[in-house]
């Protein structure tokens, strides 16, 4: 039975249930339960805090997680990222009252606080920065105004956070992130469950990424036409009844999948319709 840490609250929680929901796994009815066994997909989930999923994983107790690529380098676990899964897509920043500091070298002798200790010392060591790092759990913007330092360092989403506090971004992005999956570091790659895993939630993945292309066109535009849908590998083209037309299908992706229409239109295809794919292994 392969052994899941998912986490139990925040940003990350519903996003990855409701993930691995369209990846056919049963998940937990109610927020309380902190663990469920799916017995047909032979799955164990573990609800844990997001924080603590690489830490879990590390130990080898459990197979695979799904946590934040900036919890897991914060963690300093020995586990690695196998899968991005595109949500939960933030920056990591330094930020203070506007003209305090212009970048990291600015914040020699200073106090930042944070709840990504492991990330910001790392980062003001990798500088060469000598600073305090002060730990709160959260609400970190609010530190400034309380004097309990005078950067903070935290995620960054729309910046709504920072706007409401007075607050402004500055220096570069010290990191990325977005939800992953995660494993021990060096685990057998080829374990079949966990690839079946995988192949599951990049279907979840390219269903939301790509929509499904039909559409009619003459045979002398068919070159044109293949070049605005090439497809993944490539289209498939059926005969039509009536000669010298062709039926093209092709998945394209969903965010240009109203200027190709346009497109293909303008060059003469007709009847062409996108269908929502519901789940795939490719
Ligand atoms: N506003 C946000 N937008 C996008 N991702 C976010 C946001 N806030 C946190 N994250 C991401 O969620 C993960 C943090 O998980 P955490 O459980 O701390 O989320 P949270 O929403 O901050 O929850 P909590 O309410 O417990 O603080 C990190 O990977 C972080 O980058
Ligand atoms: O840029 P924004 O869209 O405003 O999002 C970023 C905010 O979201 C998170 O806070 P959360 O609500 O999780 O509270 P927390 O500080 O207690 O973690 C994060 O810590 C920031 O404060
Ligand atoms: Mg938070």
């Amino acid at each position: 039975m392969l052994r899941i840490a998912v986490p139990n609250k925040g940003s990350l929680s519903g996003p990855a249930a409701e993930m691995l929901h369209e990846a056919g796994y049963q998940q937990r009815r109610e927020s309380k339960e902190l663990r469920i066994v799916d017995p047909e997909n032979e799955v164990e989930f573990f609800y844990l805090r997001p924080r603590d999923i690489a830490i879990y994983v590390s130990s080898g107790r459990l197979d695979i997680g799904i946590t934040g690529r900036d919890l897991l380098i914060d963690s300093g676990a020995n586990a690695e990222e196998i899968l991005p899964l595109g949500f939960a897509r933030s920056t990591f920043r330094f930020a203070a009252k506007p003209g305090t500091a212009d970048g990291v070298a600015d914040l020699e002798g200073r106090t930042v606080a944070t709840s990504y200790e492991g990330i910001v010392a790392k980062h003001l060591a990798d500088h060469g920065v000598d600073a305090s790092v002060v730990h709160l759990d959260g609400a970190v913007e609010t530190a400034i105004e309380l004097g309990v330092a005078e950067v903070i360092a935290d995620v960054v989403e729309t910046g709504t956070s920072l706007r409401n506090a007075g607050l402004e971004v500055f220096g570069e992005p010290i990191m990325k992130s977005e939800a992953i999956v995660v494993r021990r570091t060096g685990a057998d790659a080829e374990e079949p469950k966990v690839q079946q895993f995988l192949r599951r939630l990049q279907g979840v993945l390219v269903a939301r990424t790509y929509v499904m292309m039909d559409y009619d066109c003459r045979v002398e535009q068919l070159e044109k036409a293949v070049a605005l849908t090439p497809g993944l590998e490539s289209p498939t083209i059926s005969p039509l009844h009536n000669e010298g037309w062709v039926a093209v299908r092709a998945m394209v992706p969903a965010k240009d999948a109203q200027r190709i229409m346009d497109d293909l239109y303008s060059i003469g295809a007709r009847a062409i319709l996108t269908t929502a794919i519901h789940a795939c292994r490719l």
